[in-house]
């Protein structure tokens, strides 16, 4: 089975192009957990389906490296639109995929070999109330610097869904903040029935943020798409960061510049990189 791995700011994925061959019914879970393991397969935050859509130009399915289905990938987007682009399955340089969180509308910018250098997304609009994180509560209502406790500890978040759902806190400095204690405590805590990403933002004035996050069925990874649209939004509701302008949100493993516009729609634009293209041995996963 032939795959690519990409990245967009270091967060990776394995992706299998089922538009050229289809893999029957396989177990994308028990697949993405072999594959995405460093030592028993090739070592990734999760894998990425790219296929046909009856409803979007073309379809994404993303699976992170504890097998579980996420609903949306920012940076595995942009990896989406590179590949169609450049392997000339999209004849235009916008286009639509369908994802678990919705349709977004993708457009490439190409150098002058045509080769895709950065690719912005349109991530549709945030969804805040509770019942649409999801998370327990007041289904009607939302989750602003609302003060949670789980266990012992006491979090002040923000909670969005970019399709996936997001609960952010603000803190001094993210490089102080225990992520990867308090993350899966946050993460596998009952408030979130479908779990969540943990995100971690520090503002570095009204156009800029640091975020780290702790991901849904990955852990700590280098960058989250979907996660710098929910710090930037979460950023605005509290009134920390000018609204409808681009913000660059620095992440470990690079910037994204995300803005929320007056039409309640999120972008996002930044790189999207391939790795190596291979050959994975199927009877090792089976
Ligand atoms: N890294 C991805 C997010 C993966 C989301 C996944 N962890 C989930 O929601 O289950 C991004 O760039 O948006």
């Amino acid at each position: 089975m032939q795959f690519t791995k990409m990245h967009g700011l270091g967060n990776n994925y394995i992706f299998f192009n089922l538009l050229e061959t289809s893999m029957g019914e396989q177990d994308f879970a028990k697949l993405s957990k072999k594959v995405s393991n460093v030592n028993f397969g090739i070592g990734s935050d999760g894998i990425i389906l790219i296929g046909s859509s009856d409803v979007a130009d073309f379809q994404m399915r993303i699976f992170n490296a504890d097998g579980s289905e996420g609903r949306n990938c920012g940076n595995g987007l942009r990896c989406v639109a590179k590949y169609l682009f450049d392997h000339m399955y999209a004849a235009t340089r916008d286009f639509t995929i369908e994802t678990l969180g919705g349709v977004v509308r993708v457009e490439v910018e190409v150098d002058k070999r045509q080769i895709v250098r950065y690719v912005t997304v349109d991530m549709g609009t945030p969804k805040l109330l509770k019942g649409m994180i999801p998370m327990a509560g007041n289904p009607s209502s939302t989750a602003i610097n609302e003060p949670i406790s789980i266990g012992a500890k006491l979090f002040h978040m923000t909670c969005v869904s970019m399709g996936n759902p997001h609960a952010i806190q603000f803190v001094d400095d993210i490089e102080d903040y225990p992520l990867s204690t308090n993350g899966p405590i946050i993460e596998h805590s009952n408030l979130f029935p479908e779990r969540v990403n943990v995100g971690i933002v520090t503002v570095r004035n009204r156009n800029e943020l640091n975020y780290r996050v702790w991901e849904r069925g990955s852990g700590i990874t280098m960058a989250c798409g979907t996660g710098a649209c929910a710090a930037v939004v979460a950023a605005t509701l509290n009134d920390m960061i000018d609204k409808y302008i681009p913000i660059t949100v620095h992440l470990p493993g690079g910037d994204l510049t995300v803005s929320w516009d007056e039409h309640d729609h999120v972008w996002m634009r930044g790189q999207a990189e391939y790795i190596c293209h291979g050959e994975l041995v199927m009877e090792e996963i089976n």
